[in-house]
């Protein structure tokens, strides 16, 4: 198996994924909340193709990017009143709507079966606040999969800090030497590299508008289903 090959010979036990980006293209309903949001507190609509570039850093960020490109600031002061009341318009939306047209990339369900039925644990370790991953998890069937969720909430630090992946570790009761991150961004590698896990990305997920490859992962792939 290519990611067992990552491992210097250490048996491969687990997997840890990203969510957006890697297992589901979730920008559609990202960018339909953000743009409902930026309308009700009377900014212009942002498009999908601007939040595709602004997601990888959790929903705070996001809304900062947004705020800052509305209000044509700096990202650093795009806070205080207009940005708490911006992603509270941000979560009240997108929990009304976080998954109806988010979907499953090509070959995700078949690469995660081929890698339960080896006894791969597995775990999601993403940048999104937890309350609005395991719905998307369980709609798309993949909660089955994954018994352990890191959001970018569960703890005080997010990716590119390799606490969350060592907290998937632990729930998991597997050793960091024996996993492998999966992710599509310079946040999950940095948080690999942090932690001393290799990473495999996939090319076709966010990176803040830039290949991925500049991140230099382990591994890079065009297909989900090119890592089994
Ligand atoms: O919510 C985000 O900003 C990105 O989430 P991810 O870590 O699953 O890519
Ligand atoms: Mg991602």
């Amino acid at each position: 198996m290519k990611l067992a090959g990552l491992l210097d010979g250490r048996p491969l036990k687990a997997l840890l994924f990203d969510l957006d980006g890697t297992l589901v293209d979730s920008v559609p309903d990202i960018a339909n909340a953000l743009d409902r949001a930026l309308l009700a507190e009377g900014y212009a609509a942002a498009g999908e193709e601007r939040a595709r570039a602004w997601v990888g850093n959790g929903a705070g960020k996001l809304v900062q990017r947004a705020l800052a490109h509305a209000l044509n600031i700096a990202e650093a002061d795009a806070v205080g009143e207009p940005f708490d009341r911006l992603l509270a318009a941000f979560y009240d939306f997108y929990q009304q709507d976080s998954h109806s047209h988010t979907r499953l990339y090509t070959g995700v369900l078949e690469a995660l079966s081929a890698w339960q039925q080896a006894g791969i644990a597995m775990a999601c370790v993403t940048n999104k606040p937890e309350r609005f991953t395991h719905p998307i998890l369980a709609h798309l069937k993949l909660d089955s999969f994954m018994p352990v969720v890191i959001g970018g909430d569960t703890l005080p630090v997010r990716k590119p800090d390799p606490a969350p992946l060592l907290l998937a570790c632990e729930r998991l009761g597997i050793a960091a030497e024996n996993t492998v991150m999966v992710g599509d961004s310079v946040n999950d590698v940095g948080a690999a590299r942090a932690l001393g896990v290799p990473v495999a990305c996939v090319s076709y997920g966010y990176n803040h508008g830039a290949p991925v490859a500049d991140a230099k992962p382990d591994l890079l792939v065009d297909d989900f289903f090119d890592l089994v």
